[in-house]
């Protein structure tokens, strides 16, 4: 049997879906996983009664660990860039979607995980010190493409995130609220409540003018992707699997696994 690595309830009085990621132990990013994504996005976008999706975690303190850097280490380049245009779909899916969505984010947040919450129209993330969100790719030793770049620049604007990326920085909630990465800080109980109301503001406005303004914000970055997808797979490819980039993922891993220990 496949494997199911979220779950989509959809409320037909609402129009509202929420989308939990559950794939334990850290909902890491997978081929498989951004596939099922991407297909379940499509599926909710496709369904004229879903207006708005709420994307969350069932996993316990953490939304998403990002990619799931076991796609990216010891494979070859066909699985890479087979893994690279998942995570692109996923991307244009999400960032893309004309339905209103938002983050309700109940845990840690990290490089791809933070990008899905980004992605979103809204985002509010539970007030819990040790959670963090951000786009810590230096710090893997690996470079945020250019979308993921211009994805941050829409949230929190050019300066601060040029300071964030090459710092790799993961902020903490009343950080990230500062710097804008997320809207709204809420307490874990009130986190869904407190999303479902914030959906409800946004339900109110007509969809055909918010569709078309939300489009005109993000198309430049979508059709620059969709021009050059190809490439941005083979350049993807010929970077990770470079020795030295190789290299740096194995010991980011090993230095995960040390932390545990
Ligand atoms: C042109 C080239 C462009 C290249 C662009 C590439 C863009 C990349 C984007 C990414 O998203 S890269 C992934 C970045 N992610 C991270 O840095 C997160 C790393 N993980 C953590 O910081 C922590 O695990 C956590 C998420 C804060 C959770 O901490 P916790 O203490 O609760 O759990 P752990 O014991 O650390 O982890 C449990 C288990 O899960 C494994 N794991 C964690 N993260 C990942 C991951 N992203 N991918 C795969 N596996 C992951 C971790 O190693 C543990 O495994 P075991 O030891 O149990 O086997």
């Amino acid at each position: 049997q496949r494997r199911m690595f979220t779950n989509v309830e959809m409320d037909n009085s609402t129009g509202v879906a929420v989308i939990k990621m559950n794939s334990p132990p850290v909902n890491s990013l997978s081929l498989e996983f951004l596939t099922e994504f991407a297909i379940n996005m499509e599926k909710l976008e496709m369904d004229r009664g879903c207006r708005g999706v709420i994307l969350t975690s069932s996993v316990p303190r953490i939304f998403s660990a990002g990619l799931d850097i076991t796609e990216m280490y010891g494979k070859t380049p066909e699985h890479c860039g087979a893994f690279w245009r998942a995570v692109q779909e996923m991307w244009l899916k999400l960032y893309g979607s004309s339905m209103i969505t938002i983050a309700a984010i109940n845990g840690s947040s990290p490089a791809g995980g933070c990008l899905m919450a980004i992605s979103c129209d809204y985002r509010i993330m539970t007030d819990y010190p040790k959670y963090s969100i951000g786009l810590n790719e230096t710090k893997l030793g690996i470079v945020a493409p250019f979308w993921f770049k211009d994805t941050m620049i829409n949230c929190i604007g050019n300066r601060a995130t040029e300071h964030s990326l090459q710092l790799g920085l993961q902020y903490n909630p009343p950080e990230a609220l500062k710097v804008g990465l997320v809207d709204q800080l809420e307490t874990e109980d009130k986190l869904m409540t407190t999303a479902s109301s914030v959906m409800s503001q946004w339900l109110a406005i007509p969809d055909h003018a918010r569709q078309i303004t939300k489009s005109m914000m993000r198309k430049p970055i979508i059709d620059q992707l969709l021009r050059q997808r190809e490439a941005d797979v083979q350049n993807f490819v010929k970077f990770i699997t470079k020795d030295s980039i190789q290299k740096s993922l194995q010991m980011y891993m090993e230095m995960l696994k040390q932390k545990k220990g």
